[in-house]
């Protein structure tokens, strides 16, 4: 595995907020990234500081496994960060060509990702001409005219409406069939189902998961138990310890196995421990409810 970035103990403070708190997470080449959190969970503060925009406070990040500095690093570096900026009245070709001169890149990529992004055919068109979702797809291809080794995205398909975005997750999908790793910050679940490989998840700037968007799917559910007595109940079930979490809802007792476990192995243990329930149901929860139970059940 090649690393593109690795991020170690990260912190941002703005004065007594803290936006991003002792974060770490590395960044394998190939892989499609997403960071997923609430508004102002610290993903914009993090693509800051690795792109060298923000200062961070403490903590350290790398750039290909440290063996270049980070201004040479992000010349291998593709951003989006703001909202797509061009000359209002100069043609897609014509902005482009001024991104080549300033980035000091040849020209002749230019056409090769006006195509990609489905903008070949409207190149004549001046700027402000664009759809809001034209313009973002204009600053893929200015992101992306040095060919850089990863791509990264704050928020693409904020503002679009339900055309432009699906446009821009499938552009982003194609760029990373190329091989070009992609990092991107979002807020919505579904976007990053729909669109990444592995997961980082913020909440008020800690982390909350990392891994595979596919392990974050895996989960070992959780039982809906209910008895006579609930507080007996509940005292099994922390006393069992294979639960990380124990809660009451609604005079249901709601309980999450650490690991894999079926209904009638914990139904065997409390019948042993002279427990009998009244109600026993095992769940999946979808990715949604995941989010939202991770999201949740740190607040308390
Ligand atoms: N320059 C700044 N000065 C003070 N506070 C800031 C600054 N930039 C960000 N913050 C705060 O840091 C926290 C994290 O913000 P950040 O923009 O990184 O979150 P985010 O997850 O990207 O959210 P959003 O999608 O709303 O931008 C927020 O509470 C925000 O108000």
């Amino acid at each position: 595995m090649e690393t593109i970035l690795s991020v170690n103990q990260l912190t941002k403070k703005f004065g007594y907020l803290t936006a991003v708190k002792d974060l770490s997470f590395t960044i394998e080449k190939g892989n499609v990234y997403g960071i997923l959190g609430p508004n102002g969970s610290g993903k914009s503060t993090t693509l800051g500081i690795v792109l060298n925009v923000v200062n961070r406070t403490s903590g350290s990040f790398t750039w290909f496994n440290g063996n270049t500095s980070t201004h040479e690093a992000l010349k291998r570096v593709g951003a989006i960060i703001e909202r797509p900026n061009f000359y209002p009245y100069m043609s897609a070709i014509q902005n482009l060509k001024l991104v080549c001169k300033i980035k000091d890149v040849s020209e002749d990529k230019i056409q090769e990702k006006l195509e990609l992004v489905g903008l070949w055919e409207r190149r004549q068109s001046k700027f402000k001409t664009y759809s809001l979702g034209m313009k973002q797809r204009l600053a893929i291809a200015s992101a992306l005219l040095n060919d850089p080794e990863i791509l990264i995205l704050d928020e693409p398909t904020n503002g679009l409406d339900p055309q432009g975005i699906h446009q821009i997750r499938e552009i982003i999908k194609r760029i990373a069939s190329q091989g070009t790793t992609i990092l991107l910050a979002s807020h919505l679940l579904d976007e990053v189902e729909k669109v990444c490989t592995h997961v980082v998840i913020l909440r008020k700037g800690e982390k909350l998961y990392s891994g595979k968007v596919d392990g974050m799917m895996a989960s070992h559910g959780f039982f809906e138990l209910k008895a006579d007595n609930n507080e007996i109940l509940k005292g099994l079930l922390k006393e069992h310890n294979g639960f990380s979490e124990v809660k009451e809802e609604s005079g249901l007792i709601i309980a999450f196995p650490k690991e894999e476990m079926s209904a009638k192995d914990l139904n065997k243990f409390l019948y042993e421990k002279g427990l009998v329930l009244s109600h026993l149901q095992k769940k999946k929860e979808s990715l949604e409810e995941q989010f939202l139970t991770i999201t949740e059940r740190q607040t308390v």
